[in-house]
């Protein structure tokens, strides 16, 4: 594929990247702001407590929303039979880094692609920066917030080289030259500590790489448009399959690529808020600050990351330890 002639790859590039024009919404989606934001401090919080778990489950309680990004209402989602969400209802605010923690089959994957806007839920609502999104995501829901989901494959595109893949959306969307794309994406993937990797194919990739370079692509926007919208990340199982190491580096990059923090090339990140999908335990403690725990179709528990270890619920203590003894049945 590398040797093949230029003109005929990138004309198969426009074509391929049409036929996966509805896998471009799954790479970013945008949506309508409703309310002006931009700013990391957190209002105060207070807990209360709330669950069929009785006193052991915290829900935290802010002073107002007007920092609320992102908000899960109630959604229901079933496959079939299958009752999977039952009323889960959540806020990501800007500036927040948010964990999504249960365990398997509960529907932590499924609650990211219906944030995404790739499921509707069968009942309830998300809604964008206080806008209830009346469906999926369109391409005339654009500007305001970009959503960004980063699959546990990293889903990159086999036939394109990093830098097709990386450049994908610019290439289909923006006015931007090829060169100032291509240099954009240099610079995106120098952010995630990768250099001269460009024209290699995804095959060519460890999966460590192919997860950094995912992160790449989802970070990558159009620089020459005049105002650049605030960005959440949704990353499910950003770190599953890779020895500790390696999910160490990737968890770093998780954070560096916040607003609160720096990139590799010493520059503030971008993304206001992010999400993580996670069954791994050295994921939590790294990249999370928050955590949401999904149980039977409900959040059951939710508290900060060093409240993970010490709490008391007997959900999160076999989750924490891994007992087979306890309320989770498999
Ligand atoms: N498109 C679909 N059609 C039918 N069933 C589905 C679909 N998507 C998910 N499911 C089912 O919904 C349940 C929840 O799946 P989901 O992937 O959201 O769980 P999860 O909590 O992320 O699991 P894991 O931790 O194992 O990755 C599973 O039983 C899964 O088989």
């Amino acid at each position: 594929t590398k040797n093949c002639d230029l003109g005929a790859k990138r004309s198969n590039f426009y074509c391929f990247i049409k036929e996966r024009k509805e896998q471009r919404n799954v790479i970013c989606a945008c949506m309508t702001p409703t309310r002006n934001l931009g700013h990391d401090e957190f209002p105060g919080t207070r807990f209360t407590e709330s669950s069929k778990y009785g006193n052991l489950s915290k829900e935290v309680k802010y002073e107002n929303d007007s920092d609320v990004l992102i908000e899960c209402r109630n959604v229901y989602k079933s496959f079939g039979e299958k009752h999977i969400l039952r009323g889960v209802s959540f806020k990501i605010r800007h500036g927040e880094a948010v964990g999504i923690i249960g365990p398997s089959g509960t529907g932590k994957s499924t609650i990211l692609k219906i944030i995404a806007g790739l499921l509707a839920p069968d009942k309830g609502a998300v809604y964008i920066r206080g806008k209830k999104r009346s469906g999926l995501i369109g391409d005339d829901e654009i500007s305001g917030l970009r959503i960004g989901l980063v699959f546990q494959s990293a889903a990159l595109f086999d036939s394109l080289t990093v830098r097709e893949n990386v450049g994908f959306l610019l290439y289909e969307n923006s006015s931007m030259s090829d060169d100032q794309i291509s240099q954009l994406v240099t610079e995106q993937l120098a952010a995630v500590g990768l250099k001269g990797v460009e024209e290699r194919l995804p095959s060519e990739l460890s999966g460590g790489m192919k997860k950094r370079v995912a992160l790449a692509r989802s970070i990558i926007c159009d620089i020459t448009k005049e105002s650049i919208e605030p960005e959440v990340l949704l990353y499910d199982e950003p770190t599953a399959g890779l020895d500790p190491i390696a999910s160490t580096v990737v968890e770093d990059l998780i954070r560096s690529v916040h607003a609160k923090a720096e990139d590799a090339l010493g520059k503030p990140g971008k993304i206001a808020s992010y999400v993580v999908v996670t069954h791994q335990h050295s994921t939590i403690r790294r990249a999370v600050d928050r955590l949401l725990f999904l149980h039977e179709g409900k959040i059951v528990w939710q508290g900060m990351t060093d409240e993970f270890t010490t709490s008391t619920n007997p959900i999160v203590q076999q989750f924490a330890s891994g007992s087979l003894d306890g309320p989770i049945r498999y």
